[in-house]
């Protein structure tokens, strides 16, 4: 579906994107993760034929995204990050006027409209003028605007960011719906964590312009971090001598705790909870920490993607 060797933008002494070789086959989503300015967007737009490549080259829809600009774009639909659709139209007719724009009849341009307002939940909405809709309902009709002539590839620029997590959940579910019933293939770039690691299988890590990670989320953090099992005592020689019983796992001890690294940690627990307390050294409290595409980055690059919040899935049991 898209294929991409060595593609390069430089803006000034700016390597916004350093050499990327992608390659996605039909059927993907794949969400393009990474910090503010990693060079998702300038990725996308070269993508897209908005702007040109330094170097490099890139295949969309089987054509070249410098030479063949218009055979790109009839089979492409692009959602950039500001909102496409004008204010004092109502939805259906701007939906309307951007078939007509590529090429469809009055009436199949019509018929389009209605299925996609359908298959977006915008049913109530799409009446109405675009200034007066949510930011939620507008971010949907954008992909009903870049979906209107029935591309098979469809880019999306941070979908949800700006939307409040409802409306992010409800977006994604829609994203999600599409790219069922239409077999759509999905680029879409975001920095939200979750949603990478909830609507795409494949998840490609980008930092400074270069991929650093290109696998499904639960690889990548199964490759690079694992799961940690934190196990707590009441005392510290409680734990030192659990630490002896439990040698085979490798585990840090940490005044009352034991922290052991391992892969599918919620199936170890029982086995290693089962020898501590035929051991005799029982212990008080059990926490498995699941790794987060944070974590990834983290690991890979030394720093944080996180914007505040959470980033471990706990689980806290008591025993
Ligand atoms: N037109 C431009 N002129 C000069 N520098 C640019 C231009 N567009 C992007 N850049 C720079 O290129 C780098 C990559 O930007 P880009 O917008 O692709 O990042 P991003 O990963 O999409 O970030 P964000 O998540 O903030 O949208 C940044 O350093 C940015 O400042």
């Amino acid at each position: 579906m898209m294929e991409t060797y060595g593609l390069t933008k430089h803006f000034k002494d700016v390597r916004a994107v350093d050499g990327i070789d992608l390659n996605v086959a039909p059927g993907e989503l794949v969400a393009l993760l990474g910090p503010n300015g990693a060079g998702k967007s300038t990725t996308l737009r070269m993508l897209t034929t908005l702007i040109p490549p330094t170097s490099g080259t890139a295949r969309v829809a089987g054509f070249d995204v410098v030479r063949q600009q218009r055979e790109v774009r009839m089979r492409i639909g692009y959602i950039g990050q500001g909102n496409g659709a004008g204010h004092s139209q109502r939805g259906r007719d701007e939906l309307i006027s951007q078939g007509r724009a590529y090429g469809l009849g009055v009436r199949s341009a019509r018929a389009r409209a209605a299925t996609l307002i359908e298959s977006l939940g915008l049913g109530e909405v799409a009446d109405r003028r675009v200034s007066s809709l949510s930011g939620g309902q507008r971010r949907r009709l954008d992909i009903a605007m870049g979906l209107i002539h029935e591309p098979g590839l469809l880019f999306l620029d941070e979908p949800s960011t700006g939307l409040d997590p409802q409306n992010r959940a409800n977006l994604q579910e829609h994203i999600l719906d599409l790219r069922a019933r239409h077999e759509t293939t999905i680029v879409l770039t975001t920095h939200y964590l979750d949603e990478a690691d909830s609507m795409a299988e494949r998840v490609i890590v980008i930092d400074h312009g270069r991929i650093i990670a290109d696998d499904t989320p639960a690889q990548l953090k199964a490759e690079h971090v694992g799961d940690r099992i934190i196990l707590g005592f009441d005392h510290e020689t409680d734990a030192a001598s659990a630490a002896a019983a439990v040698a085979r796992f490798d585990p840090e001890r940490q005044d009352t705790r034991l922290t052991i690294r391992t892969q599918g940690a919620p199936r170890r627990v029982p086995e290693i909870l089962d020898d501590l307390r035929t051991l005799g050294n029982p212990a008080t409290e059990v926490e498995v920490v699941r790794p987060t595409l944070d974590d990834v980055f983290l690991k890979l690059t030394g720093r944080s993607l996180r914007e505040g919040g959470t980033a471990d899935s706990r689980e806290l049991v008591e025993v």
